[in-house]
C-alpha cells in the first residue's frame, strides 16, 4: 500500500489549521421581494462586515484567510485558495477543499460552476494533471492519477460511478489511511477522461427543489482525486496523496425552506453532518480540543485523513447578500471566524473602550426598506430609542436595575469579540462568572416573589403591605415584568407568566403550591409560613402531579417541550437530569426527526425508558417549584 507522507513542520502544529475563506455571490434581485438591499459587504480582501442583528446601529466586522467579493472570479478564487495547495498532493501529501453555506449562496457555483464559469473542480483536476506533466522524468517517480466520485445522503455513503452500489462502509487502515471498501476507483489519463466520468455521475446526484432553490443539493458530493506516485528504481517507493473537493449539502432552516417529509429527514441529516464539520473546524482551528470528533458523521469520518492533521485544507465559506439569508449568513460567519478577529464598531456612543479597528459606515447605508426582515424592523426600533435616548449598545438590557453585572457582561463580548484566541478563554470564564451572578441574582428575586405570593394568599387583603409594592421594589433588581400570580384566581398551584418571549430557564417558574398545603399552615406565624413548605414529602411522594394543578402541570411540560426544541446544548443541559451526552443525543435526534410533538416523544431518544422519563418529568417540574 502506498505511504501518506506526513507534513515537515518542524514540529509547528500549525498545517493542522483550516484556512478559511468566504466568498459571496453577487446581489440578485429576485431573492430580495422586498428590495431591501444588501445586508453584508466585502471591505477588502480579508474582512467584510454585517448588520448586527442585536443592535442595528452597529456592524460586525469579520476577518478571514481571504474573502472573495461579489466581483471574484471563479479563476481568482481557483487561484487565491485553491492552486497553492495542489502540488502537495503530487508529493504524497493529502488535502481537501470544501464549499459550504446555505442553500443558493453559490456553493455549487463554486465548486462544479458552468461551461462558462468553470468551478474548483475543474480548474484543480486541470492543474493536477498540469502538475504531474511538468514533472521532470529525472526525478525518478512514475505518476498515475485515479478518480472516486460519492456522495453522503442521509448518512449513507453512495458510489456515484457505480450508482446501484448500497451504502458503502468507512473503514481506517493501521497507518491511520480512511479507506471505502468497495468505492469504485477509476484510473484516469486526461482532463477530457475525467470529464467523461465525471459529468455522467454528476447526474446521480440527489438533489431537489426547496423554496430557496429550485435545483438543491440534498447530499455531500465528494470528488477524490488520488495522484499514487511509484519510484522508478528499487525499492519501488510509492507515495499516495489523496486530494477530496467537497460540494456540502446546504445548511438550511426548514422553517424557511418549507421542508416537510422526506425533504426535513434529507435536511436533519444535513445539518446533524455539517454541525459535526463545524466542530471539527472549530477543534482544529482553536487549537484546544483534545479530541476532534471526526467520527460523529460520515463525512467528517469520511475526510479524517484530509481535514486537519498532516493534510491541508481550504473551506470556502459561500454566503448570500440578501436579507432573506441573514441569519443563514450569520451563522456560517460565526462558523467560519470562530477563531479569527471580530471587531464590534458601534454607531452611537460606545459604553467601554473597545480595541477596535475604526469602520465608518453611513447610517443611511442600513436604513433601506420599510416592512421587512427582522433585522431591519429591529434596527428601526433600536435607531428610534437611539434617537430618543442616545443610548448605549447595551440600551435593550437597561430594565434590570443590576446594570454592573449586565454592562460587565456585555462589555466582556465585546472584549471577546475584539480579541485574539487566546484571550478569548480567561474572557469566557469571567462571562460565565457574570452570568452566574445574574443567576443567583434571579433566584433570590425567585425566592422574594414566592414569599411575596404566599403573604398576598395570606395576610389576605388585611395586610398593610401591599403585595405589588414587594414586587416593584424586588423585581426591579432584574428587570422583570409585574408577575400576575399575585393574584391567582384560585389558590392553586400558578406559574408566572415569563418576562420575555426568549427561552427561560425552567427554574423561573415560580409556583405557589396547592391550598391545602396552605392552609394547615394559616395559623402559624407568618415568618414561618414563608418558609420552604413543610409538606414537600407529599409532594415528592408518587402520584405526585395529582396534587399539582393541572393548568400549571400543563404549563411547566409546555416549558420543557420548548426548551427540547428549541434550547441550545447549554440550556438542555440546564435541565434537570440531562447531561452533556443525553443533551447532545436530544440535539441530534432533533436535527434528524424535526420537533418533539410532545415530551412523551422523549423516550424515543436513545437510553431515554420510560422510567427514566418520568423521573426526569417529575425532578424538572418539582424542581422549577422550587421543591
Ligand atoms: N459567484 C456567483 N456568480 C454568479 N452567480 C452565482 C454565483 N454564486 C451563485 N450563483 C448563482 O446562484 C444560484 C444558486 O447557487 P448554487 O446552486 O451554487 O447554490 P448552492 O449553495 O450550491 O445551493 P444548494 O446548497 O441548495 O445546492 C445559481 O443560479 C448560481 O448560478
Amino acid at each position: 500500500m502506498a505511504q501518506r507522507v506526513p507534513v515537515s513542520d518542524g514540529g509547528n502544529k500549525k498545517t493542522s489549521r483550516v484556512r478559511v475563506a468566504v466568498r459571496l455571490r453577487p446581489y440578485m434581485s429576485k431573492q430580495d421581494e422586498k428590495g431591501e438591499g444588501p445586508c453584508v459587504r466585502g471591505l477588502d480582501s480579508q474582512n467584510l462586515e454585517i448588520i448586527n442583528w442585536r443592535n442595528a446601529t452597529e456592524t460586525v466586522k469579520y476577518h478571514f484567510d481571504a474573502f472573495h467579493g461579489e466581483q471574484t472570479t471563479q479563476q481568482e478564487v481557483f487561484l487565491s485558495s485553491v492552486k497553492p495547495i495542489l502540488p502537495h498532493i503530487l508529493n504524497g501529501q493529502n488535502a481537501s477543499v470544501f464549499a459550504y453555506g446555505p442553500t443558493g449562496a453559490g456553493k455549487t457555483h463554486t465548486m462544479l460552476g458552468s461551461a462558462e464559469q468553470p468551478g474548483v473542480i475543474p480548474r484543480a483536476v486541470r492543474e493536477v494533471f498540469k502538475l504531474v506533466k511538468a514533472k521532470d522524468e529525472d526525478e525518478g517517480w512514475d505518476y498515475s492519477i485515479g478518480m472516486s466520485y460519492l456522495e453522503i445522503y442521509n448518512e449513507k455513503v453512495l458510489d456515484l460511478l457505480s450508482p446501484s452500489s448500497q451504502d458503502l462502509p468507512i473503514r481506517e487502515d493501521k497507518d491511520k489511511n480512511i479507506l471505502i471498501p468497495g468505492l469504485t476507483h477509476t484510473t484516469i489519463s486526461s482532463f477530457s477522461d475525467f470529464d467523461k466520468q465525471f459529468v455522467p455521475a454528476s447526474l446521480n446526484r440527489t438533489t431537489a427543489s426547496t423554496k430557496l432553490n429550485q435545483r438543491s443539493s440534498r447530499s455531500h458530493a465528494i470528488l477524490l482525486i488520488k495522484v499514487v506516485r511509484t519510484q522508478c528504481v528499487l525499492p519501488h517507493r510509492q507515495q499516495t496523496g489523496k486530494l477530496y473537493l467537497v460540494d456540502l449539502a446546504g445548511s438550511e432552516d426548514n422553517r424557511r425552506t418549507g421542508n416537510q417529509g422526506i425533504r426535513l429527514k434529507e435536511s436533519g441529516a444535513i445539518n446533524l453532518s455539517l454541525f459535526t464539520l463545524s466542530k471539527v473546524v472549530d477543534s482544529l482551528n482553536s487549537g484546544t480540543a483534545v479530541r476532534v470528533p471526526y467520527r460523529d458523521s460520515k463525512l467528517t469520518r469520511l475526510l479524517q485523513d484530509s481535514l486537519g492533521g498532516s493534510a491541508h485544507s481550504v473551506m470556502i465559506t459561500n454566503i448570500a447578500p440578501e436579507y432573506q439569508y441573514y441569519f443563514d449568513t450569520f451563522s456560517a460567519l460565526n462558523f467560519a471566524a470562530k477563531s479569527k478577529l471580530i471587531v464590534n464598531k458601534p454607531f452611537t456612543q460606545e459604553t467601554v473602550a473597545v480595541p477596535a479597528i475604526q469602520v465608518k459606515r453611513a447610517r443611511e447605508d442600513h436604513r433601506a426598506g420599510s416592512s421587512g426582515s427582522e433585522p431591519q424592523k429591529k434596527r428601526q426600533k433600536e435607531d428610534k430609542k437611539t434617537d430618543q435616548h442616545s443610548s448605549s449598545p447595551s440600551t435593550h438590557f437597561h430594565s434590570l436595575s443590576e446594570p454592573s453585572v449586565m454592562d460587565r457582561l456585555i462589555a466582556l463580548e465585546k472584549l471577546m469579540m475584539s480579541c485574539q484566541d487566546k484571550d478569548r478563554l480567561g474572557m469566557l470564564k469571567d462571562v460565565a462568572q457574570s452570568r452566574k451572578e445574574i443567576q443567583e441574582l434571579k433566584e433570590k428575586q425567585k425566592e422574594f416573589e414566592s414569599k411575596a405570593m404566599l403573604f398576598s394568599q395570606l395576610a389576605g387583603e388585611k395586610s398593610s403591605t401591599s403585595p405589588e409594592s414587594m414586587f416593584k421594589n424586588n423585581t426591579g433588581a432584574l428587570g422583570r415584568k409585574q408577575s400576575t400570580a399575585i393574584k391567582p384566581k384560585k389558590q392553586q398551584a400558578v406559574v408566572q407568566p415569563l418576562q420575555v418571549s426568549q427561552l427561560q430557564p425552567l427554574q423561573q417558574l415560580a409556583i405557589v403550591k396547592k391550598q391545602s398545603v396552605c392552609v394547615k399552615k394559616k395559623e402559624k406565624k407568618l415568618s414561618e409560613q414563608v418558609e420552604p413548605p413543610d409538606g414537600k414529602e407529599n409532594i415528592m411522594q408518587d402520584g405526585w402531579e395529582s396534587q399539582l394543578d393541572t393548568s400549571v402541570l400543563e404549563q411547566s411540560r409546555k416549558k420543557i417541550l420548548q426548551v427540547l426544541n428549541s434550547g441550545s446544548l447549554k440550556e438542555l443541559k440546564g435541565l434537570q437530569q440531562i447531561g452533556d451526552k443525553k443533551a447532545k443525543l436530544i440535539l441530534g435526534w432533533r436535527e434528524i426527526h424535526g420537533d418533539f410533538t410532545k415530551v412523551e416523544d422523549l423516550t424515543k431518544v436513545e437510553g431515554m425508558t420510560e422510567k427514566r422519563f418520568s423521573s426526569f418529568m417529575k425532578a424538572n417540574i418539582l424542581s422549577a417549584m422550587g421543591k
